[in-house]
């Protein structure tokens, strides 16, 4: 018989000392966590992402999770046979197309997300903009270099919206009430439009609304890549714009990095883009030293 402790046993004590500051800070803080479709491939990273924002609940932080499905609503549109566009990163959006992404996006994903928090202990309610008139909407238009002229003309987008006003009541009643909001990323405009929203964008506005203090948002790549491939673990807005400039940043990661600099301008204290595919990435980064991914602060 020994008194000295198992050191695996010890380690996992000291896990939990060193999330003890944190667990102090933001208690009672509200996270807005973005959950890309390019994330959510793998059963056994989607059940390590339920438990960490059940997790969150369970130590006083209030999550609220906005959700993507992009790859989801293409495989859908390929099976039923209509074709898609993407135009500056943006689902050109016909009305059958904005039908199909209202079902698979608050019909089918959105009731995956809330059944993975359940089974994980958690108690989901699953909305979308529309509900209680979370999120409200206007056409967007989009922009594409015309390669013959030279120069940027205007594309219509069909219903593809962005959103012109949040209102976070209905997350914060049922924050109070214990439960994790789960929201897709459809919303309703004033013309009477349903409107299909890029979830970054979705997401960067409810994060501002709500006045949440972090906004991390899940994807398929280590954070912000340099030109040689090497992570950036913090970034600001001046760096940001650079690093656009200089076509280090392109594609799917402009709106993610413009969503970032928006909401951290707006009042959230710190964005952070992070892997997905690391599993428990977001309890990583929130509750240790040692941090995770790309931080975009003010
Ligand atoms: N500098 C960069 N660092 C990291 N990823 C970048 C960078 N520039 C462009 N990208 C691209 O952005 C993608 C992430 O955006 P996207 O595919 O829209 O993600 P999601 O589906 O999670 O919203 C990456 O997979 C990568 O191809
Ligand atoms: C207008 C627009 O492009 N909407 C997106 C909404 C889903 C989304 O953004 O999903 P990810 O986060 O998984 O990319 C779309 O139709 O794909």
């Amino acid at each position: 018989m020994t008194n000295a402790p198992d050191p695996a046993l010890l380690a996992k004590a000291e896990t939990l000392v060193e999330a003890l500051p944190y667990l102090q800070r933001y208690a009672g803080a509200t996270f807005v966590v973005k959950y890309g479709g390019h994330a959510m491939g793998d059963p056994e990273l989607q059940r390590d992402f339920a438990e960490d924002v059940v997790l969150l609940k369970a130590v006083g932080i209030n999550p609220i999770v906005v959700h993507g499905g992009g790859p989801q609503i293409g495989a859908m549109l390929k099976r039923l046979g209509v074709e898609s566009n993407f135009v500056g990163g943006l689902r050109v959006t016909d009305s059958e197309t904005a039908k199909i992404a209202e079902m698979v996006l608050a019909g089918s994903i959105n009731k995956e997300i809330v059944s993975w928090i359940g089974a994980a202990g958690g108690r989901a309610v699953g909305i979308s903009g529309k509900d209680a008139g979370l999120v409200t909407a206007e056409k967007v238009t989009g922009r594409e270099a015309d390669p013959l002229q030279g120069i940027e003309r205007h594309v219509d987008l069909g219903f593809v919206g962005e959103p012109t006003g949040v209102n976070p009541a209905i997350l914060h009643s049922l924050a109070a009430q214990g439960f994790i909001p789960v929201v897709a990323p459809i919303a309703l405009g004033a013309d009477g439009h349903t409107y299909n929203i890029n979830a970054d964008t979705m997401a960067g506005a409810i994060a501002s609304a709500c006045g949440a203090s972090r906004f991390f948002l899940l994807t398929d790549v280590a954070g912000v890549l340099d030109k040689s491939g090497e992570l950036m673990t913090d970034l600001d807005p001046a760096r940001i714009a650079a690093l656009k400039a200089d076509g280090t940043i392109k594609g799917g990661m402009i709106p993610k990095v413009e969503t970032c600099v928006n909401a951290v301008e707006q009042g959230v204290d710190a964005a952070v883009i992070l892997d997905g595919r690391v599993p428990h990435a977001m309890l990583l980064e929130i509750f240790t030293r040692r941090g995770a991914g790309t931080l975009v602060h003010a």
